[in-house]
Order: structure tokens, then C-alpha cells, then sequence
């Protein structure tokens, strides 16, 4: 399988009162098309900072980047402009937070937020961007999407907001989706439903990239 996501050597440290943390020493790791890689270790082992360095959200300062490297599909993404960056971020490598009320604005319809995103990366009218962000949210189990895209976060339980969250994230079909603790949040019955979403997703995106 095609090498996706290539880090190595991944070094990120942190300037605090206390002096100098170093958060991660030397991650390396590969991804391949259509593989799920899954970060597990002890709180603070710096699973977080690996994830929000490859999509280079490290506020420098306190956070700098001490080495390594991350290649997706041939580029250095800790040598890009921070304007070629921005074109890969949700387009090519999405990812998912561990609380789904920080992702999402309170203040938009769900169809309006998932619309901006269509519309901001690809290349499609009013119409049919609208038309994308109901099949997403019928993808991730939405009922009646139709109603749904003119809603508020608010009239959305905790699992659905995390299902249209993930829905924002593969709007633009990313090749590589991050999901930092995405269930965290969530209870344990919501929890399972989410994690089999992810599966019956990477299911139906597998049998599209075949
Ligand atoms: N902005 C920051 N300033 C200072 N230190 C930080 C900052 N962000 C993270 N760290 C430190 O980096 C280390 C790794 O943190 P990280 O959040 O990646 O851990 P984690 O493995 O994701 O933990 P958890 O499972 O609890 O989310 C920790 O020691 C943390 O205190």
C-alpha cells in the first residue's frame, strides 16, 4: 500500500516557568492509504502535540519545533509556507478534537458550517455545496438531514454534534483524518456507536479508493 504519512524523528518541546518541557522525543511513524494507525500511551506522553504538529497547530512560541521530519505524499509539511499549509489542512489531512461544542460555531446553522468548508475548498456553487453537506450528515447517521442542516448546535445531543463534526472533517474526503480522543467527551453506549461509525466510514471509503 502507498506510504501516506511519513513522520520521523519528531521532536516538539515547550518553554514554561518551570523551564523546558519536552513533550515529544523522537516519534516516528508511517501511514499507509486506507491503514488506521492508533497513538496510545499514558496522559501527557505527547499524543496530542505529535497530532497537532503534523497539521502544524503548535503555537510557536511556547511550542518550537525541534526536528524531524513529516512528509505527506513526498512534502515536508514542517518546511511549508503557512499559506500552503492552510490549503492542506481540512483538504488533504483533517482532524477531530476531543469535545465537539469547541469545534463547532454556536452561532451557525450546521448547514451553514459545513457549507463554508465545501465552499472554501472546493471548487462548487451554493447548490451544490448544500447538496454535499446532506449527503455528509446522512454518511454519518443523521436522520432527515434535510431539517437537520438548518439547525443550531444546540438542538443536537452530544454523539450527533460528534457525528457532524466528523461529518466537517471529511467533507473535502481528506486522505489522512486525525482523530485526537474523538470519544472522550462522549458516553461509553455513544462512545461504541462513534467508533463503529469510524469503521463502517473507513469501510465505504475503502471500497471508493479500490
Ligand atoms: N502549550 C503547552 N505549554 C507547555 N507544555 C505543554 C503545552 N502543550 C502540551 N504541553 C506538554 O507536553 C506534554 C505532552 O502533552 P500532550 O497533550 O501531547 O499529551 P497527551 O498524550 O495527548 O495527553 P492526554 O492523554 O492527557 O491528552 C505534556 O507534558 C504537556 O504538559
Amino acid at each position: 500500500m502507498e506510504k501516506v504519512l511519513e513522520v520521523k524523528d519528531l521532536h516538539v518541546s515547550f518553554k514554561t516557568y518551570g523551564g523546558e518541557v519536552k513533550a515529544v522525543r523522537g516519534v516516528t511513524f508511517d501511514l499507509h492509504k486506507g491503514e488506521t494507525l492508533a497513538i496510545v500511551g499514558e496522559s501527557g506522553c505527547g499524543k496530542s502535540v505529535t497530532s497537532q504538529s503534523i497539521m502544524r497547530l503548535i503555537p510557536e512560541p511556547p511550542g518550537r519545533f525541534d526536528g524531524g521530519s513529516i512528509v505527506f505524499k513526498g512534502k515536508d509539511l514542517t518546511k511549508l509556507k503557512d499559506s500552503e499549509m492552510r490549503k492542506i489542512r481540512g483538504s488533504d489531512i483533517s482532524m477531530i478534537f476531543q469535545d465537539p461544542m469547541t469545534a463547532l460555531n454556536p452561532t451557525l446553522t450546521i448547514g451553514d458550517q459545513l457549507t463554508e468548508g465545501i465552499l472554501q475548498h472546493m471548487n462548487l456553487s451554493k447548490e451544490q455545496a448544500k447538496k454535499v453537506a446532506v449527503q455528509m450528515l446522512d454518511l454519518v447517521g443523521i436522520p432527515s438531514p434535510q431539517v437537520r442542516l438548518k439547525q443550531y448546535t444546540h438542538q443536537f445531543s452530544g454523539g450527533m454534534r460528534q457525528r457532524i463534526v466528523i461529518a466537517m472533517a471529511l467533507v473535502c474526503q481528506p486522505e489522512v483524518l486525525i482523530a485526537d480522543e474523538p470519544t472522550t467527551a462522549l458516553d461509553v453506549t455513544i462512545q461504541a456507536q462513534i467508533l463503529e461509525l469510524f469503521r463502517d466510514i473507513q469501510k465505504k471509503q475503502a471500497s471508493r479508493l479500490s
